[in-house]
This record gives C-alpha cells, structure tokens and sequence, in this order.
C-alpha cells in the first residue's frame, strides 16, 4: 500500500505522496484511474515528493490526471512546502521541481509563501511554434478564437496562455478552454486563463488547466496573469487574483514571482492494488 495525503489550496485538489523514504513507480495508468472522481480518489494533480540532492529539502514532481508529467503546480508547491516546514523548525525550504526551484515559507498569519522564480516570455521558453509568430502576444486565425484577443503567453515552469476579457463570467470555459489548449501553437499544450481587470491591483479569473480541465485554483495561472499583466502595463505589483476557490496574493519582486495562500490536508489514505482506502477518521479525544 502507498499511503497518501489527500490536499488542496483553493479547492485545487492533489493526492501528495512522500515517496523521500521509499521509491516509488506509478504507472500514467493508475496515475488516470486515481485521478477519475467517479471510480478513483479524484484530483487535479498528482505529487510526488521524492528525495533532492542538496541544497534542496526535497523535489516535487507533478501529474495531472491524464497522466502526463508537468514542471510546476503553484498551489501544490504551498501544500508541500507546508508538509516541510511542519517537519522541523527552519524558516524556510527549498523545493526542486522540473520548472525550476522554489523557497517556501510561512507567513504570520499561517498562510504559505512560494517564490515561484522568474517568468519567461521568450517563445521557445513557452514554447510557442514558430507559426504563432516571434511575440509573447499570440493571436489566432481562427474566427471564433480570433474573438477572444491576442493571448499573453509565459512560462512560469509551466506554459499559459492569459485572455483579458471583459467578463470572466460569459467565458464558456469548457467550451474553449480545450481549443485553445490543444492549439497547434502549444507544441507542449498550455494553461488557459481568461481575466477581468477590476484595477491594477485586483482581478478576477477563470482557469481551463492543461490536462486537468477547470480548476477552483491554479497557482501558476495565478502567477502567470500578474507576470503579463505587469509586463503589459494593465497591473501593479502587488495583485490579489481572485479565483473561484478563492484569493491568492501575488507579488513581483525584483523580477520574481511571489505567491502567498492557503493550503489544507484534508483526510489520508492509501493507494491499494486495486483501488484505494480511507484511513479511519481521528477519534476525536
Ligand atoms: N494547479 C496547478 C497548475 C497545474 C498545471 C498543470 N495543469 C500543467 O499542465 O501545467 C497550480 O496550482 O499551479
């Protein structure tokens, strides 16, 4: 059995196992069948916590439920980093991940920071196609993509694409998220995002997940609007992006991005030959 906690941030959902004492394999397979919310524990990421060569405390990686491997995961990284910190008294850790090393630590009030690194506009860092053009605005062909605007793309360990739109509310994600995240000019896919700017300090955002689908959260989303939103001119420093689960703060210092929220454990089990278990709740004393 492969014990597991099962966390979100935001309602942005993963099952964490800490395989730092015990390697281990799981298949893209059960990685899918875990993932499904009618049959399996249900998720919008998978991590694995997995031992890291110094100076990092431990390395992170990160599924999404169609079994595909991906650099970064914003709201996973403060569950993470929450489990570290929780271990031993140090002020900070640092977590490697395929998208690049992040310190966490906690805030006063118990919320958790991630230095998320420096966003990356160059095309072949997205990656873009060369069809897309040589800019981080992309704009599509398509008529009914056309519609949306040019997209403001970046990598922030993971590629996104960001829509500002006059109401997140009208967007039919489910609908376009898909065809923008299969787009041809995603040679690796993308997260999509559709925003709208309530000031220079405050939006409000939708978020279609590249293999996951609609998200209540997405860290890296969050990241990633104030990283072009900045860099456009349309937003300050300092942002509160208000997704459907709920705010995230996100902050560029010195060219870094800084996000700062919440993170819960919600309940632990195990992952069995044929499926997973619960743990029994703690009887409370
Ligand atoms: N939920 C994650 C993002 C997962 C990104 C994943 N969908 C991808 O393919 O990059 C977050 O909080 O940043």
């Amino acid at each position: 059995m492969i014990a597991f906690r099962k966390m979100n941030g935001l309602g942005n959902d993963f099952v964490v196992v800490d395989a730092r004492h015990h390697a281990v394999d799981i298949s893209a397979d059960t990685i899918r069948a875990l993932g499904d919310r009618e049959n399996g524990v249900g998720f919008d990421q998978f991590i694995l916590i997995e031992p890291a060569a110094e100076p990092a405390d431990a390395t992170m990686r990160i599924f999404n439920p169609d079994g595909g491997e991906v650099g970064a995961c914003g709201n996973a990284a403060r569950c993470v980093a929450a489990l570290l910190l929780d271990e031993r008294a140090m002020p900070e850790v640092l977590i490697a991940s395929a998208g690049g090393p992040m310190r966490g630590w906690r805030e006063a009030d118990g919320r958790i920071a991630i230095d998320m690194g420096e966003p990356r506009f160059a095309g072949p860092a997205i990656p873009l196609a060369s069809e897309a053009g040589d800019s981080w605005c992309v704009r599509f062909p398509e008529p009914e993509l056309a519609s949306y605007g040019a997209a403001a793309c970046v990598n922030v360990g993971n590629p996104h694409a960001v829509f500002f739109v006059p109401d997140v509310g009208v967007v039919p994600l489910t609908d376009i998220g898909p065809k923008f995240e299969n787009h041809r000019f995603f040679p690796e896919r993308a997260n999509i995002s559709f925003v709208t700017v309530h000031g220079p300090d405050r939006v409000e955002a939708r978020v279609w997940e590249r293999g996951a689908g609609a998200t209540l959260a997405c860290g890296t989303a969050a990241c990633a609007i104030v990283s072009v939103g900045h860099r456009a001119g349309i937003l300050g420093e300092r942002v509160e992006v208000v997704l459907p689960g709920g705010p995230l703060a996100i902050a560029l210092t010195a060219g870094r991005i800084v996000m700062v929220g919440p993170y819960m454990l919600d309940w632990t089990g195990a992952i069995t030959r044929d499926g997973f278990v619960r743990d029994p709740l703690p009887t409370s004393v």
